[in-house]
């Protein structure tokens, strides 16, 4: 079974393809813009594609066809998305569209990674049920995105996820735990919030979980995040106190004080229990997935 994966050269793309490779009832195309930055090279196929291009999602589905299409590509830099808009739009909106019109020619099925981002943060943790409204142009372009792949000819699953945090080789996005260890590893003091709270995700279950998603042909949305509430100031301390570095580099901020171009929903979090029912999705502990990280690190 042909599966198509974009975004391959991202934290989640880098960690789909290698789950996909171990079952082997997958051939896996993975396409990334530029030359492939995932570490395996070998018994898939890579397609180096800037998805913008009018016709290249086209080009790529009429190549190979596939059965199943991962779209994890996406402008997800969300300070980045505020300050140029149409860019934002074409790759998270613009290029869905490209996506969905090709894959509804071959009938693929279509599973679309989406954020917490989609809801204003006034009342998380959220479930499925609850109903959008972004506060940054990040979330409203997935929002539109997600109406594309929901009012599709296709059939389609949307997994939601949170603040993913993990090891991708040159990352174009920090996360969580490599930016704090880094910064307090040279000793440089870092401003952290303590007033938007999340469910970190490890970027491993995010993989899992779409995987198990594609492997039931399950349908609808699906919150696919860790299932702790915790702010950044509470994941600040816990990466300084598991990797043993002084929590004095750590102040305490608001938001407010942050002055992000985009604002941020102050309370997300996703409520994961339909993907523990209907898939049996189990993510790591925070503490746990920073034991994980600190094995990848040290490879
Ligand atoms: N990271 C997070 O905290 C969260 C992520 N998500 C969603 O999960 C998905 C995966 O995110 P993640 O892996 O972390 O993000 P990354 O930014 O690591 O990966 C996104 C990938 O999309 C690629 N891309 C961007 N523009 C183009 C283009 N024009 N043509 C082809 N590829 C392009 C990027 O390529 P390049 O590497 O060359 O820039 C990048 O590799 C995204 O849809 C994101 O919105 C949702 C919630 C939280
Ligand atoms: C840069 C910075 C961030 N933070 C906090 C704010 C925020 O909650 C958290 C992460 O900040 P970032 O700017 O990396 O990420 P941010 O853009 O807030 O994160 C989002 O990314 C997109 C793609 C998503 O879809 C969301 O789920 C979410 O994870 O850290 C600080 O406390 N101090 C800082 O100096």
């Amino acid at each position: 079974m042909n599966v198509l994966i974009t975004g391959s050269n991202g934290l989640l793309g880098q960690h789909l393809i290698p789950l996909f490779l171990q079952d082997k009832q997958f051939n896996v195309i993975a396409t990334g813009r530029g030359p492939n930055r995932i570490p395996e090279r070998d018994n898939y196929i890579y397609e180096a594609a800037n998805l913008r291009t009018p016709g290249a999602a086209a080009n790529l589905i009429d190549k190979y066809k596939p059965e199943i299409i991962i779209h994890c590509a996406a402008m997800t830099q969300v300070d980045e998305c505020e300050k140029n808009k149409d860019a934002c739009w074409d790759m998270n909106v613009g290029v869905t569209r490209y996506l969905v019109q090709a894959a509804e020619k071959v009938n693929a099925y279509f599973l679309f990674i989406s954020t917490d981002f989609v809801f204003d943060g006034l009342k998380g943790p959220y479930t499925e049920e609850d109903l959008v409204n972004p506060i940054n142009y990040y979330g409203t372009s997935k929002v539109a995105a997600e109406r594309i792949v929901h009012n599709s000819k296709l059939t389609w699953a949307i997994a939601r996820t949170v603040l993913v945090y993990g090891v991708a080789t040159d990352a174009q996005r920090s996360n969580m735990i490599t930016w704090v260890k880094n910064n307090l590893q040279q000793q440089k003091k870092i401003k952290v919030v303590d007033d938007q709270f999340r469910t970190p995700t490890l970027c491993q279950d995010l993989a899992i979980g779409c995987k198990l998603i594609v492997d039931k042909k399950a349908t609808g949305i699906f919150n696919i995040s860790g299932n702790e509430t915790l702010s950044p100031y509470d994941m600040a301390i816990k990466t300084a106190d598991y990797f043993n570095l002084d929590t004095n580099f750590i102040e305490k901020i608001s938001s407010k004080s942050l002055s992000q171009p985009a604002a941020r929903p102050a309370k997300t979090g996703l409520v994961t229990e339909k993907a523990e029912k209907e898939l049996g999705y189990n993510p790591h502990t925070f503490a746990e997935g920073l034991e994980i990280v600190a094995g990848e690190l040290n490879r």
